[in-house]
C-alpha cells in the first residue's frame, strides 16, 4: 500500500480509518475499495415494483388494505421489495433527519472519531468499515445506534448525549423520534405482511413489538472512479425488514430476474426491503431482497436505513399456519441473537448470508430439523 493511500485509511498498528477528503484527491481509488466485475456490473432498467398507497390501509379501510396486502404479497414474491407512499411519516421530520445527519458527517474525522465503532459493538461510525476488512471496502461511511421502546428512558437521546454530548442533543432528539414513526411503521406493515401471507393478522406484528432495532445513517462521498467501487455492495438484509428512505441523487439497485435495476427515488416514498430474517419467518415464502448502492463521481448520497429487528432471544420459526400449509420447514430455528453474531464475527453479510448461516447454524450447533 503507498504512504497516501495508508494515511488516508489512517493505517497505524491495529488501528484505521477512512478520510475521504484525502482520498478523494488521488486519481485513482485505491486497490482495497476495487470490486470484481460481477458486484459492479451495470443497472440498465428502473425496477417495476409496486408503489404502495398505504392511506387506505391506515385508516382500517378493508377493501384497500385487500388491495395493498396482494401488491406487497406480489411485491415479495418476486424480488422483496416495494415502496410506500401515504406511510404516515412527516415529510418534514425526513428532512430534518438529513440534516442532523449532515451536521455529524460534516465534522472532521477526529470528532467522528469519537464515536468510533469498535469490534465489540453494533454502535457507532464507521469510515469504510476500513478497521473491520482489508478489501471490497465500501465507499462510505455510517452511524449506526439501537433503538428500542422496552424502557421509558429514550434511548437514542441518551446514546448521543453519552457519547457526542451537549452539541448533539438536538440531533438525538430528532433521531428518537424518528425512530419512533419508523418502528411504529414497521409494525403496521408486519400487519400488513400478516394479511398478505394469510396467517393471524397480528403475528408479525407481535413477533417484533419488544425487539431492538438498528438505525443506520449512509453517507456516500462521491468518487473519482464509480465504476470500480461501490458505496455498498450486494447483499441481503440479515435483519427482517428495512425501511429505507433515499435522498434525491440516487444510486440503490435492486436484483431481480438477473439483472440490476435502479430504483428512481421518491422524495414522498420509502422503500421497504424484505430481510432474511422474514424470509425464514415465512418459510421461504417472501424473497430477502438482494441489494447494493452505487456512488457517483459528482455528488455525494446519503440514506436513512431503518432495520426491523426482533427481541435477539426470540426463536424464528415461521409461525403454524404456514407450517401446517407447507409441511416443510426451509430454515431451522434460530434466534436474531444468532443471525446478527455470525454477520459481525464470522461472516460478512453478502447475497448469500442466510444459506451459510443455515450451514453454520446445523453444522456448529449440531442442530437437526
Ligand atoms: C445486521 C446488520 C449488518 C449490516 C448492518 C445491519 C443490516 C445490514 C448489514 C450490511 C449493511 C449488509 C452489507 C454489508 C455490511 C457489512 C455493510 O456494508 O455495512 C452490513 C452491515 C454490517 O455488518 O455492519
Ligand atoms: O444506501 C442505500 O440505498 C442502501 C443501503 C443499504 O442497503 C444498507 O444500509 O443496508
Ligand atoms: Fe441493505
Amino acid at each position: 500500500m503507498d504512504s497516501i493511500v495508508a494515511s488516508a485509511l489512517n493505517m497505524g498498528g491495529t488501528s484505521s480509518f477512512f478520510d475521504s477528503s484525502l482520498l478523494q484527491k488521488q486519481q485513482c481509488v485505491p486497490m482495497s475499495f476495487i470490486w470484481p466485475e460481477e458486484s459492479i456490473a451495470e443497472a440498465h432498467q428502473e425496477l417495476q415494483a409496486p408503489v404502495v398507497d398505504l392511506a387506505g390501509f391506515l385508516r382500517g379501510d378493508e377493501q384497500a388494505t385487500k388491495r395493498a396486502a396482494k401488491l406487497v404479497r406480489e411485491a415479495c414474491v418476486a424480488h422483496g421489495f416495494f415502496q410506500v407512499i401515504n406511510h404516515g411519516v412527516d415529510s418534514q421530520l425526513i428532512l430534518e433527519a438529513y440534516d442532523q445527519m449532515d451536521t455529524f458527517f460534516k465534522l472532521p474525522v477526529h470528532e467522528k472519531l469519537r464515536v468510533r465503532k469498535t469490534s465489540q459493538s453494533m454502535w457507532g461510525y464507521s469510515g469504510a468499515h476500513a478497521g473491520r476488512f482489508s478489501s471490497k471496502l465500501p465507499w462510505k461511511e455510517t452511524l449506526s445506534f439501537p433503538y428500542h421502546d422496552n424502557i421509558p428512558e429514550p434511548i437514542v437521546t441518551n446514546y448521543f448525549n453519552s457519547t457526542l454530548g451537549k452539541d448533539f442533543e438536538l440531533t438525538g432528539m430528532v433521531f428518537q423520534k424518528y425512530c419512533r414513526a419508523m418502528k411504529e411503521l414497521g409494525l403496521k406493515l408486519m400487519e400488513l405482511l400478516g394479511i398478505s401471507l394469510g396467517v393471524e393478522r397480528l403475528h408479525y406484528k407481535n413477533f417484533f413489538e419488544d425487539g431492538c432495532s438498528i438505525m443506520r445513517c449512509n453517507y456516500y462521498p462521491s468518487c473519482q472512479q464509480p465504476s470500480l467501487a461501490l458505496g455498498t455492495g450486494p447483499h441481503c438484509d440479515p435483519t427482517s425488514l428495512t425501511i429505507l428512505h433515499q435522498d434525491q441523487v440516487g444510486g440503490l439497485h435492486v436484483f431481480s430476474d438477473e439483472n440490476w435495476h435502479t430504483i428512481r427515488p421518491r422524495p414522498d416514498a420509502l422503500v421497504i426491503n424484505i430481510g432474511d430474517t422474514f424470509t425464514a419467518l415465512s418459510n421461504g415464502r417472501y424473497k430477502s431482497c438482494l441489494h447494493r448502492a452505487v456512488v457517483n463521481r459528482y455528488k455525494e448520497r446519503r440514506s436513512l436505513a431503518f432495520f426491523l429487528c426482533p427481541k435477539k432471544d426470540k426463536v424464528v420459526r415461521p409461525p403454524e399456519d404456514i407450517l401446517l400449509r407447507e409441511g416443510t420447514r426451509k430454515y431451522p430455528d434460530f434466534t436474531w441473537s444468532d443471525l446478527l453474531e455470525f454477520t459481525q464475527k464470522y461472516y460478512r453479510a453478502d447475497e448469500a448470508t442466510l444459506q451459510n448461516f443455515t450451514k453454520w447454524l446445523l453444522s456448529s450447533k449440531l442442530q437437526t430439523f
